[in-house]
């Protein structure tokens, strides 16, 4: 286990509306470590966001501590409030930007803010806008601006202040998909280049896959499951966990009921037709409902999902055959392509 920098405990978050008492968080018990990228991942109205307003004391906990770099928020002055708050970048899926101010004006917001004198803002700005690849447009107004662009002049601001973390929320839910691969490269190389931790709250496993060490599934309040991204990805074992892996959804017995199997490829097996060699050695053909696999330097990443045969001694054969080549073969019954 590396060192802590944000350790919650015990942590609920209850709202009073004029319905009564809602409670949005329950029992949250979480450690984030220094240089990792951590995903907290969960549907729409899970509790994403209030967990990250709770982080950074936006909103009070109704119970339970937030320790950052070992220190009680709940316990901080305003003063030092401010000052660990400056520690914590944040980025949105909105951006966020001030629209009458240009890219370099926005990054050098905070500088002003933190008392700098306009020299070394801008020539810090100046800087931080090289460094997420934006120099030539220091002088657009956002209005000028892609949303990829956007987001990284987002990103150039929020670590202006030198954070020690940078929250995400949902930094890429606006994006389109080769957009929002540039986005997680970027912020992958902040992580990797500045040291800088990286907590990732998103709605899409695709995100959590491409760029966190660890996640957590909050589901109605709590954290239903945790752990290393690939060990969840193998083997998810809560219900919303499978839902949020499983191509297309959870198993469901709604439909016409299929024998599955989902196979996934980790990397350490080479490309080869596995699923035609299968059939070949089983003499027995198979369906494949779902496949998104990727040939990275001739190495099988991703997964796939094929209907097994009715026969018994027939589908074990096929069990057997994917896991005597290294690769994760598990049964999903009920699958719905
Ligand atoms: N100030 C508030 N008062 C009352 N209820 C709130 C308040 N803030 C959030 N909630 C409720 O808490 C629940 C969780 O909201 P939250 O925004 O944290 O979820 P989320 O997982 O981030 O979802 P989304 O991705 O849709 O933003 C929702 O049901 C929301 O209506």
């Amino acid at each position: 286990m590396g060192e802590a920098i944000i350790e919650i405990r015990a942590l609920s978050k209850s709202f009073r509306t004029k319905d009564g008492e809602v409670t949005v968080l329950r029992d949250i018990n979480l450690t984030i470590e220094k240089d990792e990228i951590f995903g907290i991942i969960g549907m729409s109205g899970a509790g994403k966001s209030t967990l990250v307003r709770c982080i950074n004391m936006l909103e009070k906990p109704t119970h339970g501590t937030v320790l950052f770099d070992g220190r009680d928020m709940a316990k901080l002055s305003e003063r030092e409030l401010r000052e660990v708050r400056r520690s914590m970048g944040m980025i949105f899926q909105q951006f966020n930007l001030l629209m009458q101010r240009t890219a370099e004006g926005n990054v050098c917001f905070p500088l002003e803010l933190a008392g700098m004198d306009e020299a070394s803002a801008r020539k810090r700005a100046k800087d931080l806008l090289e460094l997420v690849g934006l120099a030539d447009k220091a002088k657009a107004y956002p209005a000028q601006l892609s949303g990829g662009q956007k987001q990284r002049v987002a990103i150039a601001r929020a670590l202006a202040t030198d954070p020690k973390v940078l929250l995400c929320d949902e930094a890429t839910s606006a994006l389109d998909p080769t957009t929002t691969t540039s986005i997680l490269a970027l912020l992958k190389d902040i992580n990797q280049r500045l040291g800088i931790t990286i907590v990732m709250i998103t709605h899409q496993m695709s995100v959590i896959e491409e760029i966190c060490n660890r996640v957590a599934i909050i589901d109605e309040s709590h954290i239903a499951e945790s752990g290393k991204v690939e060990d969840i990805f193998y083997k998810p074992k809560t219900e919303i966990a499978q839902k949020l892996v499983y191509p297309s959804g959870k198993p469901t017995q709604q439909f016409i009921s299929k024998r599955c199997m989902r196979i996934v490829f980790d990397g350490n097996s080479s490309f080869e037709p596995v699923i035609a060699n299968m059939v070949l050695e089983c003499k027995a053909p198979v369906n494949i409902m779902y496949a998104d696999t990727k040939n990275i330097d001739g190495k099988a990443f991703g997964q796939m999902v094929v209907q097994l045969p009715e026969d018994e001694v027939l589908a074990q054969k096929m069990f057997h055959y994917v896991r005597a080549r290294g690769l994760s073969a598990e049964e999903v019954n009920g699958y719905v392509g």
